[in-house]
């Protein structure tokens, strides 16, 4: 079993600017300049613990390249692309649609090597050349719809990912798994009326987007039944996420048989973090993964492609992301999480009925996958 690798420089090199931390800066509105909450440094540390563990040295490194614009137009329109070009060129950069989303001057470029790795990890996937990979990859991608950028993100590296599987690779049907605190509206939008691709999203309930990721958001036409989203409430930790895993994401990839799934693996559902309200610890991360992980072994030979999403705490994002990994790569480092003793009361609140009725309304749809 082997596990692929993609990371390069340049995706520490998009430049997020200084903007108070998610607004743009207006010192007259009284919103002072500040390091951008998406900047480089968690997955800097991400990084550095990965090879600083020793795991790097059991990963198959997988270089990335730029995808092309033809890779790109089976997803986005051109008015996006030539957006976010100009927006690139722009010596000061600007933003990709949302006003939350900066673009940095190059990250146009930037954004073509993320979706462009992950391309280069199903690959690898496809042709066996590895069983499952981690591309640890800035900027993210799974807010980004066809027609624009939101939520920091760019490109939907996963869905120009996807449609790449299909076209090129042989890879039919494709499942998507989203563990990201946010809904992956994105995603979702972009294969919304295709039975071809499964988009399943579990989130803080009403975090980001505040107005989508509703159990009822279920796919439209041909895709009726292809979409399914668990928003959990603020506060959901381990039992809640696993409650979800086992009545919901297992059921409904066994019921899907894809031939690859892909992860948009977004560590922000940790208990530290500032974007979100969850309460998911390393081993919560650990155990998800386990069960993905043997999910992807029983139904497509182990094809399971993550790309890092959001995580923004820098020094608890490190450890979520290596305990991923290690499961991932089905091996274990030297390094454990050293916050695991101050989380541990944290994830014993049992089920609430809250939690209950979401993971059960999205349980309810699963029939309704041919
Ligand atoms: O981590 C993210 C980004 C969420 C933020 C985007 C604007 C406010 C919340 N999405 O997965
Ligand atoms: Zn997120």
């Amino acid at each position: 079993m082997t596990t692929g690798y993609v990371f390069h420089p340049e995706y520490l090199w998009h430049d997020t600017g200084t903007s108070a931390g998610l607004l743009p800066a207006n010192p007259a509105a009284g919103i002072p300049p500040a390091a951008h909450i998406e900047n480089p440094e968690a997955k800097r540390r991400v990084h550095e613990l990965i090879h600083a563990s020793g795991l790097l040295g059991e990963l198959m490194i997988i270089e990335p390249r730029r995808a092309t614009v033809a890779e790109l137009l089976r997803v986005h329109t051109e008015a996006h692309v030539q957006h976010l070009k100009a927006q690139s060129d722009l010596r000061a950069g600007g933003d990709a649609g949302d006003g939350f989303s900066p673009v940095g001057h190059g990250s146009y470029d930037i954004a073509r090597l993320a979706a462009g790795g992950l391309i280069e990890l199903v690959t690898a996937a496809a042709h066996g050349d590895i069983t499952n990979g981690y591309a640890l990859v800035r900027p993210p991608g799974h807010h980004a719809t066809a027609e624009a950028g939101m939520g920091f993100c760019l490109f939907n590296s996963i869905a120009v990912a996807a449609r790449h599987a299909q076209a090129e690779l042989g890879l039919a049907r494709i499942a998507v798994v989203d563990f990201d605190a946010h809904h992956g509206n994105g995603t979702q939008a972009i294969f919304y009326d295709d039975p071809s691709v499964l988009t399943i999203s579990l989130h803080q309930a009403g975090c980001f987007p505040p107005d989508s990721g509703w159990t009822h958001e279920n796919g439209t036409g041909d895709g009726a039944g292809y979409a399914l989203n668990v928003p959990l409430p603020p506060g959901s930790g381990h039992p809640a996420y696993l409650s979800a895993m086992h009545q919901v994401v297992l059921p409904a990839l066994n019921r899907f048989a894809p031939d690859l799934i892909l992860l948009a693996a977004g560590f922000d559902a940790n208990v530290w973090d500032p974007l979100a309200r969850q309460m998911l610890t390393a081993a919560s991360y650990r155990e998800i993964t386990r069960l993905l992980v043997d999910a992807a072994d029983r139904l497509c030979h182990g094809r399971l492609v993550a790309a890092h999403e959001g995580g923004y705490n820098p020094w608890y994002v490190p450890y979520c992301a290596l305990a991923f990994l290690e499961e991932l790569a089905g091996t274990t480092t030297h390094v454990t999480d050293p916050l695991a003793a101050a989380v541990a009361g944290y994830a014993a609140e049992p089920l609430t009925p809250q939690q209950q009725a979401a993971v059960g309304e999205a349980a309810q749809l699963i029939s309704r996958l041919g």
